[in-house]
């Protein structure tokens, strides 16, 4: 398995490459040159495989052979055994025809650890083989910063920097990150939004001088191990379902922001899932609902929501999308970008909305209804959504057919965003490794969102003492 850039100019790379490089020297994103194709009968052989088992099944298609079986084996071992749920990602069902995929019995009680878990041990695994330094920076609008720091942490020849938006996480957010007291770890507090944090963080891929001088990495969803771990939750909840009920497919409601985990969901349809409908669950910075609904993507207003992790504008991975949009041409992908980086906006044509429209449906959760849905549910069937999972099924409520099966992906736990579960008047009970965090002390850093004195910060930090690698 070889991967290129969607912008055309990486071409044919190996996975650990693919992993090293994070955002494509072009400025594209890396995809597989080919999808792997899965058989009806494979997929059959994988459906009463465990979580783990299955997880290797489908990193090796696009490893390659690249990582000794046993050692992938053990990787893979290593990061699910942190998980609190023997089943890793649990499926339940919460009414007829409806189920959530409960991605948060990780570390950090959010879906990122899914794949962060396994990027951190996949990243100690590359230093030790290789010798190579791993610097890692990573934007976050909550979820992915705690997630990446608990995934690396005290793991030898380390470091990592995280932005997050000062202000705009939850309480719990902040502080998962900000009480981790670790030389290799910088948590920088910019005055500006996620997507400043975004922004700067390609633009800094992009710098290749910078890039190389200091061996940055990615752990974002621009890096496509992120997007492969991902894929595997599909399958997983596929086969779940499909022991209890006769499906012929299964929808998916993806609350996102950062069209990663949708885009995940995207992959696995294309490997030969039955997926039917993605549904695209937005709260009011709802760009992707704009575009798969008119066709064209243009960043709107940014507000602040209940739903803090999805409050975001320009999202990484739908450039990842527009290459199969655009029947994988990458020339056709680099006068799109380039239009988007000189107008502001993208909009496609009437063939290319219909193929959007078939391959997505989508809505974006206005104002009380993200809380009134958490009521409602909590009422009525005693399951306690968190704000984001809340959008997933407000968008699972419109776009889906009653008589189709749909799982909602439960993207966090209730327990991170208690400042929206107050608001339903629901007092909830915290996990114990929640309480503690609030009696730490924090560490972090408030900066401009100027690139200049993050490089500044970033310089210091990733010259600190050299960490060894055993
Ligand atoms: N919602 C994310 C934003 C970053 O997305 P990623 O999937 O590219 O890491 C967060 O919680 O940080």
């Amino acid at each position: 398995m070889k991967y290129i850039s969607t912008r055309g100019n990486v071409s044919k790379i190996g996975f650990i490459d693919t992993v090293l490089m994070g955002l494509a020297t072009d400025g594209g994103l890396l995809v597989p040159e080919k999808i792997p194709q899965i058989s009806a009968e494979k997929l059959q052989a994988m459906s009463q495989l465990t979580y783990q088992e299955l997880a290797y099944e489908i990193i090796s298609y696009y490893v390659d052979g690249e990582i000794p079986e046993n050692e992938l084996k053990e990787l893979i071992e290593k990061s699910y055994g942190t998980f609190r749920h023997s089943e890793v990602t649990p499926v339940q069902k919460v009414k007829d025809n409806m189920y959530v995929l409960e991605l948060f019995h990780g570390p950090t009680f959010a879906f990122k650890d899914v794949a962060l878990q396994f990027l951190g041990n996949l990243y100690s695994y590359i230093a030790k083989k290789t010798g190579v330094t791993i610097n890692i920076v990573g934007a976050t609008s909550g979820d992915t910063g705690a997630s990446a720091i608990e995934g690396v942490r005290g793991k030898e020849g380390i470091r990592i920097c995280i932005l997050h938006p000062h202000g705009k996480v939850s309480k719990v957010q902040e502080l998962q990150m900000t009480t981790v007291h670790d030389e290799s770890v910088l948590n920088l507090a910019i005055k500006g939004t996620f997507d400043d944090g975004q922004r700067i963080i390609k633009e800094l891929f992009a710098d290749l001088e910078f890039k190389n001088k200091y061996h940055l990495r990615a752990i974002n969803s621009i890096n496509f191990a992120r997007i492969l771990a991902q894929t595997v939750y599909y399958f997983y909840a596929y086969f779940q379902v499909a022991k209890e009920k006769d499906i012929n497919s299964l929808n998916f409601s993806v609350p996102t922001g950062n069209f990663g985990d949708i885009f995940a969901g995207y992959l696995a349809k294309r490997m030969g899932l039955p997926v039917g409908k993605l549904i695209v669950a937005t709260n009011e910075n709802n760009i992707l609902e704009r575009f798969i609904k008119d066709g064209v993507y243009q960043p709107g207003e940014f507000r602040s929501t209940y739903s803090p992790s999805m409050d975001i504008q320009v999202a990484s991975n739908f450039e990842r999308y527009l290459y199969y949009l655009l029947d994988e041409n990458p020339e056709a992908v680099t006068a799109v970008m380039d239009q988007f980086k000189s107008e502001g906006k993208i909009a496609v044509n009437e063939e290319q909305l219909r193929q959007v429209k078939g391959d997505f449906a989508a809505y974006g959760v206005e104002g009380e209804e993200c809380l009134n849905t958490i009521s409602k549910y909590y009422a009525e069937t005693n399951y306690l959504l968190d704000p984001h999972t809340s959008c997933g099924v407000a968008a699972y409520e419109t776009c889906n057919d009653s008589s189709e099966v749909c799982v909602t992906l439960a993207t966090a736990h209730p327990a991170k965003f208690n400042e929206s579960i107050e608001r339903c008047d629901i007092e909830q009970t915290f996990p114990e490794q929640i309480n503690q965090l609030f009696d730490k002390p924090q560490y972090l850093e408030v900066v401009e969102a100027v690139n200049d004195e993050i490089v500044r910060k970033l310089e210091k930090h990733f010259s600190s003492s050299p960490l060894n690698v055993k």
